[in-house]
């Protein structure tokens, strides 16, 4: 079996000292430690100047190379063009999109330079699988260092309807990147879509069956991964966290209330601000529930260095000050908002202890929280998860509450149902979702990439295909 060298922006190095993992970090892992390999990417440091070398860290048959960025990279590279630029664009969020040639030429940079970093440690039959939007031109750097074997790519983010994308100064660049790949991943159908659409209008390319893409002089396999999560893991944890703990404390402070729950990293497509707004309405339109339920919004700061989420954290101060202002009382409070990051295990309680799960994006590639919110809840006594059609785990929780998030009175009533629904609908809802999150399990996603990735024929530039120009209008 070969070895497989997973690329990502972020690494995860295991660490004695932190307790949990991300999810995907534990799959990822577990990819890993089968055949052994390398996972490469940023260390989450900066320093005054990239490091010259990657540094390894060997633990069993895993090699974990990762790199410092210094301030210059990092602030054109990942703030800039991925986190200012794609990010928001990828977000259908053109109005916070910055073109700026300076970031670009930096994104441009790091991913060479961790190309540079990268060719030395690779094996002619290892497997290569790169991750997200941060390293769109990776397999295109790799590939002009001679790297000749099946590559994957993944996208983690939605990607966006062709008219948006075409917004970019260098869409072509980027989608010809993609195109260096041989399998490329999708979160849901809606994102393959949009990906074909341009290939097909825009970059006059074609399909040559269900999934075989023919552009800019490659054939590409394209196809919808939807990502989940551990198997079992959000489970046990739920059930032991009630017994002990933060879980038990917040039952207590409950007081017999019913408690509704939104846990996101605090980014503006998570549609935060607009959550507040319709939990206002809510609050203005069904009086019976003042004084008897509480919202907890958990947003840990993330990105914090973009100016566009230090904004969103202002407003949200603003806002959840205006609504315990208007609405709270001295005995009973309508918002809890909590800048504060918590352990999953910790998350698995409060998402049990919940009457309602919140998870109202206003774009979002899959959003796990959705699916941990699930799987974390008692059988006989579910909770009720209130759904944004825009999050890509939308298509398969499709027995949640659907909302469209920009339509406060839409949400509001949804909040109200989600309190008032009877125990077997409850029941009923929370099974059919329940399927869908033990079916498309993070490990089943894993499979199932790695297993297109394997049995794609090696790579074979197609001669006279009509590639478009790169650099783009
Ligand atoms: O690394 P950060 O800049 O701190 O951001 C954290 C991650 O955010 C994004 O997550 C996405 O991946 C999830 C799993 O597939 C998906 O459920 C979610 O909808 C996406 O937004 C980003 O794409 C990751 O690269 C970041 O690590
Ligand atoms: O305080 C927190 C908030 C979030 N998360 C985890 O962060 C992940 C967020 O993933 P999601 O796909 O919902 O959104 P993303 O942040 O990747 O855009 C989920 O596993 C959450 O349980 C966490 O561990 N602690």
């Amino acid at each position: 079996m070969s070895r497989l060298v997973v690329v990502s922006n972020r690494v995860a190095v295991p660490d004695a000292q932190s307790a949990t993992t991300g999810g995907l970090a534990v799959a990822l892992r577990d990819a890993l430690q089968t055949n052994g390999g390398i996972w490469f990417g940023w260390s989450g440091k900066t320093a005054a100047h990239t490091a010259e070398q990657p540094t390894m860290t060997e633990i069993g048959p895993v090699t974990y190379a990762t790199l410092d960025l210094g301030r210059k990279d990092y602030n054109e590279y990942y703030n800039g063009f991925a986190n200012r630029t794609l990010w928001p664009l990828f977000h259908y969020r053109l109005d916070l999109a910055e073109f700026s040639h300076q970031n670009y030429t930096g994104y441009l940079r790091v991913n060479s330079l961790f190309a540079d970093k990268l060719r030395p440690l690779i094996e002619d039959d290892d497997q290569v699988w790169v991750h997200d939007y941060h390293l769109i031109p990776m397999g295109r750097e790799l590939r002009a260092r001679g790297v000749g074997q099946a590559m994957g790519f993944f996208l983690h983010t939605p990607f966006p309807a062709m008219e948006v994308l075409l917004a970019l100064p260098s869409h072509a660049l980027l989608v010809e990147s993609l195109c260096a790949y041989d399998v490329v991943g999708f979160q849901t159908e809606n994102d393959l879509r949009a990906f074909r659409d341009y290939v097909i209008h825009e970059a006059k390319g074609e399909m040559l069956d269900d999934q075989t893409v023919r552009a800019f002089g490659r054939l590409v396999h394209t196809e919808v991964f939807p990502i989940g999560i551990e198997r079992g893991q959000m489970e046990a944890a739920a059930e032991a966290a009630v017994e002990q703990g933060a879980a038990r404390r917040l039952e207590r402070t409950l007081n017999n209330r019913n408690l509704m729950i939104g846990v996101d990293r605090l980014d503006y497509s998570k549609g935060i601000p607009e959550r507040f707004r319709s939990f206002e309405r809510f609050m203005e339109q069904y009086p019976a529930h003042r004084g008897q339920v509480s919202m907890m919004q958990i947003a840990p700061l993330s990105r914090s260095e973009v100016p566009e989420y230090k904004a969103i954290r202002d407003q949200l101060e603003g806002l959840a000050g205006y609504i315990n202002g208007r609405y709270g009382d001295f005995d009973w409070m309508p918002l809890h908002y909590l800048t504060k990051n918590f352990q999953r295990e910790t998350l698995a309680g409060f998402f049990r202890l919940s009457r309602v799960g919140v998870v109202t994006p206003l774009r979002d590639g899959m959003n796990l929280v959705a699916k941990e919110y699930v799987a974390s809840q008692d059988p006989n006594y579910p909770g009720v998860l209130v759904l944004s059609r825009f999050a890509g785990a939308a298509r398969e929780l499709d027995a949640a509450l659907l909302v469209n998030p920009y339509d406060h009175d839409g949400v509001a009533a949804a909040l109200n149902k989600g309190l008032v629904m009877s125990l077997e609908e409850r029941r009923e809802r929370w099974q059919s979702m329940m399927e869908k999150v033990r079916e498309n399990s993070l490990e089943a996603w894993r499979e199932r990439f790695l297993k297109v990735l394997r049995s794609v024929p090696t790579p074979m530039p197609v001669k006279g295909a009509r590639a478009a120009s790169a650099g783009g209008a």
